[in-house]
């Protein structure tokens, strides 16, 4: 199975309901806890990874994501530890890595997707490599059998997004607000989502200030196919006693959100 094909699976078989994708920063706050983490996830109903490999000048992650990757590096973490961790974690759940075109630069980039198809991942998002220069990092994905998924945003006008929807691999990353990452309020996703489902005909997934059970369960009321949670996560990881028990718990919390009906939040609830 290609990672491309691992990817439709994972979406396909989220027990109909919205595929949930947490975000982990590789080596945060140390390689081994953030494989354990990364398991955790997993064992909670996660349906599919997000992993992030530290770079020094992270331009699209918000504060907390941020010093996550500084505290990474400055513990030694480095992208052949953090492709160990894609390597353990992946025949569990499909594992996206998440970095920045210069990580890909310093090694080559057709080398680098090479090195991520053996350690078994099943895609790449590169925020910062825009689609007029993605030919020759697309080319080398498909050809590695990798997805290298699109980001769109709120801003992104509709001819543009026909062409990043045509050329799409594996799902849509859908930025729900436009700015960094972070836990904030997000509004009503369904009109942008319901854009980008036009362009495409792969999966469409959230993320951007989604953190608790009720964001997760709006994402998906709102029509995502999955939501991508980031920053929440990577906040537990760094107040817990113990990282990967307690972002377990959280990713729970979060499946259970995404599998109870949703909340009729128009009509009015006793309040007390
Ligand atoms: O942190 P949030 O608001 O929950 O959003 C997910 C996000 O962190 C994760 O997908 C991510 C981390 N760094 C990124 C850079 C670009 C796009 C996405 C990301």
């Amino acid at each position: 199975m290609t990672g491309i094909e691992h990817i439709a699976a994972a979406f396909a078989g989220a027990d109909k309901r919205a595929a949930l994708m947490p975000y982990l920063m590789g080596g945060f706050p140390d390689l081994d806890t953030s494989r354990r983490i990364g398991d955790a996830c997993i064992d909670a109903g996660a349906d599919l990874l997000e992993l992030g490999i530290p770079f020094s000048d992270p331009l699209a992650d918000g504060p907390v994501i941020q010093a996550a990757g500084t505290a990474a590096l400055a513990a030694g973490a480095t992208t052949d530890g953090v492709l160990e961790v894609c390597a353990a974690l992946a025949p569990r759940a499909p594992v996206v890595l998440m970095t920045y075109v210069n990580i890909l630069l310093a090694r080559g980039i057709e080398r680098f997707v090479d090195q991520a198809a053996r350690a078994g991942a099943a895609g790449l998002i590169v925020p910062d490599v825009p689609l007029e220069e993605s030919a020759e990092l697309r080319d080398a994905c498909d050809a590695a059998g990798l997805a290298l998924v699109a980001l769109v945003a709120p801003t992104t006008p509709d001819d543009r997004l026909a062409r990043i929807g045509a050329l799409a691999r594996g799902f849509v990353y859908t930025v729900a607000v436009t700015g960094t990452t972070g836990e904030r309020r997000g509004g009503d996703a369904s009109e942008l989502l319901a854009r980008v489902k036009r362009s495409t005909s792969v999966p469409v997934a959230l993320g951007f200030g989604i953190s608790t059970p009720e964001d997760a369960a709006r994402a998906a009321a709102d029509g995502a196919d999955g939501v991508i949670v980031g920053s929440r996560l990577v906040r537990a990881a760094a107040e817990a006693q113990d990282p990967a028990t307690e972002v377990g718990r959280l990713v729970a919390e979060l499946a259970a959100g995404l599998a109870a009906p949703p909340a009729h939040t128009d009509s009015a609830a006793p309040v007390g």
